[in-house]
């Protein structure tokens, strides 16, 4: 056997104790001691290597997204879509892709309860024959802010206070009340999507306009939607979340992993929205804009696919919490937009994942490439390639390893001057308004009845902040900020 072929796996586990090393340990209940009492010998190699290993167990939580549950399973095209894309993941009806997901909560840390009112991460990596191609979405199709660079303030803003490590209402209302843009997001995380039932029973979507680019060279935008076959269920009072919640604070990973391991497969049917790039000025709003839905009555839905997860992960490490998604992960055929907050992310992920996983992390079982890949970006901590090439430089006469054949990309022009600006068609409150009528009576009282709760849960939510919300949510709809105010007068609170 060439051992520089054998990756350390349990398929290869000795039937008797080892070090690390592979020497064999003929005792793993006592440390070596002066006597039978101690003290303990520094020389006990075995016991130093055993207690430094669990010591440097855990690894940094994500900073944020930090409590997931992964799957395995396939993705399959069902719809030709191969007028609109070049990706080969796309290239017939009937293929199949094999595919990790992880599903998560957003703010809180690692081991926190999955029945919070939060965003969900809904994160698939699509093995594909030309690279990995990671969507990594949300449950919601819109988000708060539009700009990277409010990027890391809002999630101060939503995370723990840093004096207390206390979730609190009047940071967020604070921060919040200069960004009329977040009120279309908070009309899903107040509604009652706001906490889902589980992972299986939730909406998935890409959330910013992308890319699709044909072998002509033809672009076109293009919005992502994952239907759950099983349908949308949300628990909807606050009764029913801590019922939940407090029988199991793991819920939504235990129904994800024993709907599968009982072979009660979850699916999700992947649709599209595309949009001719030559019209993206004829809206009232900016299809760059990731506050934004695009109305389905002018953006039909397509169906393009179906995932189905059916394998559950063999070790929770490897493959969720070393598992590392990015959005500027994307192959030939797929691609991004100018959309700012995209291309912010496009950096973000493999910066953190260089300092949570280390700077190889791409070499790691489940975030490698399932095909041939070679590059001359090498060494490094932890790097445990086997690589016999002499030539490790390009260009080279002896070097076989061309150039990829040339693949269309996006090749739209760009100019303008630099700017530091918001976008010129804000529109912050038409869509929310627009999505609290479409709900009913009963779903709106809730709605407003949360609103309420954030608004009065300290004195430091101040008059100044209440007006600005109720300001906001007015423009949204009238008699929705007079509700709001309503109530808040009633609590002597406006
Ligand atoms: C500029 C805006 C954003 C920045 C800078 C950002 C940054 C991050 C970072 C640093 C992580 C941790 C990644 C890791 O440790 O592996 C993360 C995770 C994640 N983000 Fe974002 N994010 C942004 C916006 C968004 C948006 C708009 C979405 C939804 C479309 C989103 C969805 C996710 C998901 C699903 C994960 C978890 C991936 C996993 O399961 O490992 N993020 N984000």
């Amino acid at each position: 056997m060439d051992q520089s072929q054998v990756r350390p796996s349990s398929a290869h586990n000795s039937p008797y104790w080892t070090t690390n090393s592979g020497a064999p340990v003929w005792n793993n209940n006592s440390s070596i001691t002066v006597g039978s009492r101690g003290p303990v010998l520094l020389e006990d190699y075995q016991l130093i290597e055993k207690i430094a290993q669990f010591d440097r167990e855990r690894i940094p939580e994500r900073v944020v997204h930090a409590r997931g549950a992964s799957a395995k399973g396939f993705f399959e095209v069902t719809h030709d879509i191969t007028h609109l894309s070049c990706a080969d993941v796309f290239r017939a009806p009937g293929v199949q892709t094999p595919v990790i997901v992880r599903f998560s909560t957003v703010i809180h840390e690692r081991g926190s309860p999955e029945t919070l009112r939060d965003p969900r991460g809904f994160a698939v990596k699509f093995y594909t024959r030309e690279g990995n191609w990671d969507l990594v979405g949300n449950n919601f199709p819109v988000f708060f802010v539009r700009d990277g660079m409010k990027f890391p303030d809002m999630v101060h803003a939503l995370k723990p206070n840093p004096k207390n490590h206390i979730q609190e209402g009047w940071r967020i209302a604070d921060f919040f009340s200069h960004h009329p843009e977040s009120m279309h997001m908070f009309t899903f995380l107040m509604d009652d999507v706001g906490v889902p039932a589980n992972y299986r029973h939730m909406e998935g979507f890409g959330v910013h306009t992308f890319t699709l680019i044909n072998k002509a060279g033809k672009v076109h935008y293009v919005k992502f939607h994952w239907q759950p076959a099983c349908g949308i269920k949300n628990l909807n009072t606050d009764e029913e979340a801590i019922q939940v919640g407090g029988a199991n604070h793991s819920h939504a990973t235990q129904d994800l992993y024993d709907s599968i391991s009982a072979g009660n497969y979850p699916e999700w049917r992947l649709c599209i929205q595309t949009m001719d790039v030559a019209d993206e000025h004829k809206f009232d709003f900016d299809p760059l804009d990731v506050t934004k839905t695009w109305p389905e009555h002018l953006f039909p839905l397509q169906p393009v696919g179906r995932m189905v997860l059916n394998r559950n992960p063999d070790n929770f490490f490897n493959e969720n919490e070393q598992l590392a998604f990015a959005p500027g992960l994307v192959v030939p055929g797929i691609s991004y937009s100018d959309d700012k907050l995209l291309q912010s992310r496009i950096f973000s992920y493999p910066d953190t994942q260089r300092h949570r996983l280390g700077p190889n992390y791409l070499m790691l079982p489940w975030n490698a490439p399932k095909c041939p890949f070679h590059n001359n970006h090498h060494e490094g901590f932890m790097n445990f390639m086997h690589r016999d090439e002499e030539v490790n430089y390009f260009p080279s006469r002896l070097d076989p390893v061309r150039h990829a054949q040339r693949f269309p990309e996006n090749r739209i022009p760009l100019s303008g001057p630099r700017e530091r600006r918001m976008l010129e068609k804000e529109n912050n409150f038409q869509q929310p308004g627009e999505r609290f009528r479409s709900f009913d009576p009963a779903r709106q009282e809730r709605f407003i009845g949360r609103i309420c709760d954030v608004l009065l849960t300290d004195p430091r939510c101040t008059q100044e902040i209440r007006r600005v919300w109720v300001g906001y949510l007015a423009q949204c709809d009238s008699g929705l900020g007079q509700r709001v105010a309503m109530k808040l007068q009633k609590a002597g609170a406006l």
